[in-house]
């Protein structure tokens, strides 16, 4: 039984963002303020600014789906006099800093870290790693600053010339494996997007884009470190409440759907704020019959504060 509640936030309810816990706080708290030119806000403002970014763009796709242009261009206007995205990613730039939270790219690189060190051959690859970095903030976090990879930057707001403006949905989908990756960071990206359909074509999308063929080459086989076990695959961070305080969504339902479009979860790590995992594809998976189950809405955590966060498949 599908319980229907008006959106009204208590505790434990989900903000859509690396913060969380902050109540009320509708788009005029921001509208009113003038805006400063210095990189930093203060994390109440930051954490109010990046809450009602993610309001208007729910309220802004639902809009769209329904045809409303005239709500959908109010909104626009109403985004725009918060600042607009430059705004939001100012925020979540604040949002990255060490006190913060931090950068969650470091959990990855500790990870892979690891991974080598704890590998009877400590070489890597020959070849650097190729990575996928949508919604990407600066060229400057862990990942980047590692001499792991190789890191291809974009996001729908370009805030430096090493970041491609691009929506990753109208991303072509590669021919070559020149185009393909080893991995794809959607690190605070899946929380977003606004609905829950478009949530699942983003995943399923992600699936386009790795590359399945060795990193070692023929020459190499055996002499890899176990790192190349990790590989293809795709780094996902969320916000904790939306799997761990989800009506619609726990980890073992994301595993499932996760597994319907062949990842199988390699590294986990939840923080009192964030989910990391590291889910590695296997391949294509031939239809395991089970789509039908994640193209609706199935209340797997019952209770009045939860969230309604969500993906599903259509
Ligand atoms: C909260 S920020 C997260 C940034 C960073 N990855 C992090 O972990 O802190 C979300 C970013 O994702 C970008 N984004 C959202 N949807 C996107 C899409 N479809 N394609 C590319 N970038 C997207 C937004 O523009 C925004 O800069």
């Amino acid at each position: 039984m599908t319980r229907v509640r008006k959106k009204t936030k208590k505790t434990g309810s989900i903000l859509l963002s690396r913060h969380r816990g902050l109540r009320g706080g509708g788009p005029s708290v921001i509208a009113s303020r003038p805006f400063s030119n210095t990189s930093s806000l203060s994390s109440k403002v930051g954490r109010t600014l990046i809450r009602s970014h993610h309001t208007l763009q729910k309220r802004l796709s639902q809009a769209l789906s329904k045809n409303d242009t005239e709500t959908a261009n109010s909104i626009r206007a109403e985004i725009e006099a918060n600042g607009g995205i430059e705004r939001y990613q100012q925020a979540s730039v604040c949002g990255q800093d060490n006190q913060r939270g931090g950068d969650s790219s470091k959990v990855l690189i500790d990870w892979l870290r690891e991974t080598i060190r704890s590998s009877p051959n400590k070489k890597v690859t020959n070849k650097k790693l190729r990575l996928l970095e949508v919604g990407a903030l600066s060229p400057d976090n862990a990942c980047s600053r590692s001499s792991l990879f190789d890191v291809t930057r974009i996001d729908l707001n370009s805030r430096d010339p090493s970041i491609e403006a691009q929506d990753f949905m109208d991303r072509p989908i590669p021919t070559t494996d020149g185009e393909r990756f080893d991995i794809i960071s959607l690190s605070l990206v899946l929380n977003y997007v606004s609905l829950p359909a478009a949530r699942g074509g983003m995943l399923g999308r992600t699936t386009e884009f790795l590359q399945h063929t060795s990193l070692e080459g023929e020459e190499g086989k055996g002499r890899e470190s176990r790192l190349t076990e990790l590989f293809p695959s795709l780094f996902l961070v969320l916000p904790a409440p939306c799997v761990t305080n989800s009506r619609y969504l726990d980890e073992k339902r994301l595993e499932e759907m996760m597994g319907n479009l062949g990842y199988r979860l390699a590294r986990r790590k939840l923080s009192a704020k964030l989910i990391y995992q590291l889910w590695r594809h296997v391949g294509k998976v031939q239809s395991s019959g089970r789509q039908k189950e994640f193209n609706r809405k199935e209340e797997v955590n019952p209770g009045r504060t939860r969230n309604n966060f969500a993906i599903l498949f259509r």
